[in-house]
């Protein structure tokens, strides 16, 4: 689902490279962590999936799209397979609850009716049916994250890339929204969560990928955070 293959991601403003010679693969279907201190190269990673930034060297493949070589009319295709979860939540303030999960299908065009029949389906599936006419502002952190999810997933994306989903959550709450990731998951969406959390990491025991200064260091089947980190 996603390969990455030798990549090296070198900034214009910087001599380091941010990725160095990266080789992952992630099949359809698994849940990654990808964990290395800050500035090892997590966002840039994540980026790079997106079609955010280009790889400098390597090729990035995600689905079947071959990410970099991808001609620009194509990009919103690529972007519509991968729902995007971040640490600041990106709610549209001056919307409501289903407001902004149907904002996200309004701008791929699908029909209203297909709209009216789904928002509420998503909305339940994270738990905040009820809550479809609160304002960002009505509801808790946690509470905004999962509308969050819920807009990132109600297109069904084949990939969830979360970008320290957990990050202004306390830790009750980020199981939470970690037990509806997995959730997720289980629909057979391919799950990438950037954290720095290491209660989570180790209490899911899932796959990680380790990331210290923009090489792949460590990669488990069911691995944990990391003695002593
Ligand atoms: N747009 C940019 N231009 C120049 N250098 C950048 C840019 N974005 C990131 N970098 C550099 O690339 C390296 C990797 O950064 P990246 O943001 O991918 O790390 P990270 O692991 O996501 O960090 P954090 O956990 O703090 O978000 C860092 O040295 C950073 O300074």
């Amino acid at each position: 689902m996603i390969r990455l293959d030798s990549v090296s991601k070198v900034y214009k403003t910087s001599s380091r490279p941010a990725l160095e010679n990266v080789s992952v693969e992630v099949d359809k279907g698994e849940f990654v962590f990808l964990i290395g201190p800050s500035g090892s190269g997590k966002s840039t990673f994540l980026r790079l999936l997106l079609r955010e930034e280009v790889p400098s060297k390597g090729r990035v493949m995600v689905s079947n799209f071959d990410v970099a070589k991808l001609p620009r009319r194509k990009v919103p295709r690529l972007r519509q397979t991968i729902g995007c979860v971040f640490q600041d939540f990106r709610l549209l303030t001056n919307k409501t609850v289903a407001e902004n999960v149907a904002f996200a299908l309004e701008v791929i065009g699908k029909p209203k009716r297909t709209i009216t029949k789904v928002v509420p389906e998503v909305l339940e599936l994270v738990g905040l049916d009820g809550k479809a006419d609160r304002m960002p502002h009505e509801l808790s952190g946690g509470e905004q994250q999962r509308v969050a999810i819920a807009r990132a997933f109600v297109n069904r994306p084949l990939v969830l890339l979360a970008d320290e989903p957990t990050g202004n959550l306390d830790p009750d709450t980020s199981q939470d929204i970690m037990l509806l990731l997995e959730r997720i998951n289980r629909t057979g969406t391919t799950v990438l969560m950037a954290t720095h959390d290491h209660s989570i990491v180790d209490s899911m025991r899932r796959r990680v990928v380790e990331l210290d200064h923009g090489r792949v260091i460590r990669d488990d089947r069911r691995g944990v955070y990391g003695v002593g980190r």
